[in-house]
């Protein structure tokens, strides 16, 4: 799936044009997941719609399964799952009726059972959907996008309002949808959930791309590190560090230094000025942190906050 020069402009009440999509070239590889990262307003939601043929884009071009849109929106929405906003399910009736239901009008009666099983509903099938937990709803919307068998499946912010581990069950299906062949995209603010689960992302702001590729190389290409060292006499220790040029904050008797590219040098500074390490761990940097580098103050200030 990809984009190339996407664009869409809004009119506010005040007939201000908004901006929500400017220019974006998104490349979603075919197999794994893929995470679309970014604040508040970034224009996410407006790119996915335009994915599934529900907003016409001002200009650019949209490729999705093989085929171009507007045309081929017919052949490539029938092999797309969407999970954009909360489906409307029978609050009386059980998960299971529901998604048979659902079933017969795509002639995937058959089905049911086993995609109960594989979102982890079949103890709760019979219980009616309005006693379900949030996660719980989510797993039967994951489970009626997979009735027709699509080969890409999008997730709009699947994890809002949902606990700990009602997060962790969409993290699971997501990976097994992937770990099937399937391609996942997934719009969310939760970096340290997909981090987890990514294979590959695309961080926007403003509507604009600002970074892509593979979780791992963003992470190794972006962030520097800190490194914490617990050391013999940390005002000592801290000073030395900072001669040397290094941002150095203290946390109670342990250092964190910053923007090191070889933890040696620290142990070498620290022994020429009579300090010693007790300790001395690397900090991984993670998805959080070249967000925040990649977004500053307006990733910094989405409500929802890293992680939540
Ligand atoms: N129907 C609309 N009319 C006017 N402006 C809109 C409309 N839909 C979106 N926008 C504006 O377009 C911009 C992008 O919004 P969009 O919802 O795509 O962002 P997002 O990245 O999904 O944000 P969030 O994470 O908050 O859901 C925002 O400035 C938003 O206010």
């Amino acid at each position: 799936m990809r984009t190339r020069g996407l664009r869409k402009t809004y009119r506010s009440f005040t007939l201000r044009e908004v901006v929500a999509v400017e220019g974006l070239d998104l490349e979603v590889p075919v197999g794994g997941v893929h995470a679309f990262l970014g604040p508040n307003g970034a224009g996410k939601t407006t790119t996915i719609r335009m994915l599934l043929g529900l907003e016409r884009p001002d200009s650019g071009s949209i490729r999705v399964l093989g085929h171009d849109l507007p045309g081929g929106l017919g052949a490539a929405v029938a092999k797309v799952g969407a999970i954009v906003e909360q489906p409307r399910f029978y609050p009386a009736f059980s998960g299971r009726r529901n998604l048979s239901l659902l079933a017969q009008s795509v002639g995937a009666g058959a089905k049911v059972d086993g995609l109960l099983a594989q979102v982890g509903l079949a103890d709760r099938a019979g219980d009616r959907y309005r006693s379900y937990s949030l996660g719980m709803k989510q797993r039967l919307a994951v489970a009626s996008t997979l009735l027709k068998d699509p080969e890409l499946v999008i997730f709009d912010e699947p994890t809002n309002g949902l606990d700990p581990a009602g997060v962790h069950d969409v993290r699971t299906i997501m990976r097994a949808l992937a770990d099937a062949g399937r391609t996942v995209l997934v719009s969310s603010h939760m970096l340290a959930e997909v981090e987890q689960v990514a294979d590959t992302v695309s961080i926007v702001v403003g509507g604009r791309l600002v970074a892509d590729g593979r979780v791992a190389d963003l992470i190794g290409s972006r962030a520097r590190g800190a490194v914490r060292v617990d050391v013999t006499d940390p005002v000592r220790g801290g000073e030395a560090l900072e001669r040397r040029g290094w941002i150095v904050r203290r946390d109670g008797e342990v250092l964190v230094v910053e923007g090191v590219d070889d933890p040696v040098e620290i142990s070498r500074v620290l022994a020429d000025a009579g300090v010693y390490a007790r300790e001395l761990v690397a900090e991984r940097p993670d998805l959080e942190q070249v967000f925040l580098e990649l977004t500053g103050a307006q990733g910094a200030a989405r409500p929802q906050g890293v992680g939540a």
